[in-house]
C-alpha cells in the first residue's frame, strides 16, 4: 500500500503532546501538494466514533477493550484509510494499532501474542500479498516520562477513563510503545517529547523529511 499514498500515525501516552502537532503536519504536507486525510483512533467513521465513546466511558475487561478497538479500526480502515491510500493520498491518524498493544497489552496486561493474532485477523488482506498486515509507513512515537505527561494533563482537561489511570499505568503503556518500536524499528521515529514545543516540531519535520515526503526548509 505504501507504493501509492503514505500512512503516518502519531502515538504516545496521554499528554505526550501529539495533538499540538497533528494539524501543523497536515498543513505542511498540504502545502507541499499532498491531499491529506487527518483522522483519529478509536474513531474516524460514525460507527467507530460510537465504539470510541463506549471504550472511553464504560468499564470493561481488557479483552473487550481490544476487540472494540480492533472492530473500530477495521471499519475505519475499510471506509477511510484504505480508500484514501489507494487514491494516492496521505493519511495521518492520531493513534493506530500500536495504541492497542501499548494500552490493552502493556497497560492492561492482555497477552501480546493474542494482540498480534487480532492485528493479523483485522488488518491482513489490504495488500496484494495476503500475508501483508496494514501498518503505518511511519509512526511518530512521542516519548515522554509518565510523570511529565501527568503534570501537563493535570492543568489541561477533564480526564477520560484512560487519562484517569495512575502514573504506573502510563509507565507500563510507555514500555509497550518501546516494545513495539524495538520489534519494528524502521517504522518508528522516536520523538523526544520532553522538550519545548518548537524543538518537538523540528523533530516531527525531520522525521517526515528523512522519508522524502517533505523538502527541507518546508
Ligand atoms: N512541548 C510541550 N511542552 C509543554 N507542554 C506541552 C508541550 N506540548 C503540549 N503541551 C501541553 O500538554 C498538554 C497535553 O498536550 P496534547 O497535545 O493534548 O497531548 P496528547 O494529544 O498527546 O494527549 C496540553 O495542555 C498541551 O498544551
Ligand atoms: C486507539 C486506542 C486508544 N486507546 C486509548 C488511548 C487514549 O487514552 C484514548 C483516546 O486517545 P486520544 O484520542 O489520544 O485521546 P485525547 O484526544 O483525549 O488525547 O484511548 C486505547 O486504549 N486503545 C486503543 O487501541
Amino acid at each position: 500500500m505504501s507504493n501509492t499514498g503514505f500512512f503516518l500515525s502519531f502515538e504516545g501516552i496521554d499528554g505526550a503532546g501529539k495533538s499540538s502537532h497533528l494539524d501543523a503536519l497536515a498543513a505542511a504536507l498540504r502545502q507541499a501538494g499532498h491531499t491529506v486525510t487527518l483522522t483519529r483512533e478509536p474513531g474516524g467513521t460514525p460507527l467507530a466514533e460510537q465504539l470510541r465513546h463506549l471504550l472511553l466511558h464504560h468499564a470493561m475487561d481488557a479483552h473487550t477493550e481490544a476487540l472494540l478497538a480492533f472492530a473500530a479500526r477495521r471499519n475505519h480502515v475499510c471506509q477511510v484509510i484504505a480508500p484514501a491510500l489507494a487514491r494516492g493520498e496521505v493519511v495521518i491518524s492520531d493513534r493506530f494499532s500500536d495504541a492497542t498493544f501499548a494500552y490493552q497489552g502493556a497497560g492492561r496486561g492482555l497477552d501480546w501474542d493474542l494482540l498480534l493474532q487480532l492485528e493479523r485477523l483485522t488488518l491482513a488482506g489490504f495488500g496484494l500479498n495476503p500475508d501483508f498486515v496494514l501498518k503505518p509507513d511511519l509512526t511518530l512515537w512521542f516519548d515522554l516520562p509518565a510523570a511529565v505527561a501527568a503534570q501537563r494533563l493535570a492543568s489541561a482537561r477533564l480526564p477520560d477513563r484512560f487519562e484517569a489511570q495512575p502514573a504506573p499505568f502510563f509507565a507500563a503503556v510507555a514500555g509497550g510503545y518501546a516494545r513495539r518500536c524495538a520489534e519494528d524499528a524502521p517504522r518508528f521515529a522516536r520523538i523526544e517529547a520532553d522538550a519545548p514545543r518548537p524543538a518537538v516540531w523540528q523533530q516531527v519535520l525531520a522525521a517526515v523529511q528523512s522519508r522524502g515526503w517533505l523538502k527541507e526548509g518546508a
